[in-house]
């Protein structure tokens, strides 16, 4: 399975001063975790990351301690997380049937659910990880009153890894570009083009560090991780 892992943000809303996947958590940067996750895959033969160029020898540096086994790629990351997958897609090997995407930020991601993806991909051309959402949601007007209380047995909360058909997800960023689509993920572009997308049972751990308690919170489900070794 090839694996293409989004990391060429800014992080904003994280307010710090260079890419949030360079912070690091019990001593490793963000993107360290990410990519051992990938390494320890079964199901993952190839890895592509979207940066900026500016960030590649930190990358490299990270790719370089790591000592992966399998083969990564650089690839120059757009202005938007869209147009980074958009680069991505571009850069996969000839041959490459199906992808997983898979967020940087996300790096609590667990080695079984990649590959409960890439299993499951073998089965339908579109799916992502997802869970029930736990909160009661509310959908609200420009001054913030309520509008409506969708039932949450309907709600899931949208993840990476999102496993594609290769070609199929190609041709969804085409129609997007063209047409002016703006979407904070792949699934979303299958479905403005009626294409299916399965769910995937996603982990409530898998959240994607954000905002700075993330990082508290990454690190303490790391520790505990780490202790039930
Ligand atoms: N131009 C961009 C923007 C985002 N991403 C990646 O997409 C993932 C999800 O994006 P998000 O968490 O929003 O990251 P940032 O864009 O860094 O954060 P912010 O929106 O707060 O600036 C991250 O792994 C991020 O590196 C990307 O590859 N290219
Ligand atoms: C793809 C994603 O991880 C699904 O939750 C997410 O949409 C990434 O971007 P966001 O704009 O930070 O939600």
């Amino acid at each position: 399975m090839h694996v293409l892992i989004p990391a060429a943000g800014m992080g904003k809303r994280m307010g710090s001063d260079r890419n949030k996947l360079l912070l690091t958590v019990l001593g490793d940067p963000l993107l360290a975790w990410t990519l051992r996750a990938a390494e320890a895959a079964e199901t993952v033969e190839w890895i592509g990351i979207m940066g900026q160029p500016t960030d590649f020898p930190a990358f490299e540096e990270i790719i370089g301690g790591l000592g992966l086994q399998k083969p990564v790629h650089l690839i120059v990351g757009g202005s938007t997380r869209q147009e980074s997958v958009y680069n991505g897609l571009q850069a996969l090997p000839e041959g490459a049937e199906r992808v997983l995407i898979h967020d940087g930020a996300r790096c609590l991601v667990t080695p079984e659910l990649f590959d409960r993806c890439a299993i499951a991909l073998q089965e339908c051309e579109g799916l992502i990880a997802a869970v029930p959402v736990k909160d009661t949601i509310k959908v609200v007007n420009t001054e913030h009153w309520i509008e409506s209380t969708p039932n949450r047995a309907d709600l899931w909360a949208a993840q990476t890894p999102q496993g594609f058909a290769v070609d199929a997800i190609k041709d969804c960023h085409e129609k997007g570009r063209a047409k002016g689509w703006e979407v904070t993920d792949d699934a979303a572009l299958f479905e403005q083009c009626q294409l299916p997308v399965k769910i995937v049972r996603g982990e409530e751990t898998n959240i994607k560090v954000t905002t700075p308690i993330d990082l508290a919170i990454a690190e303490r489900i790391l520790q505990q991780r780490s202790t039930d070794l």
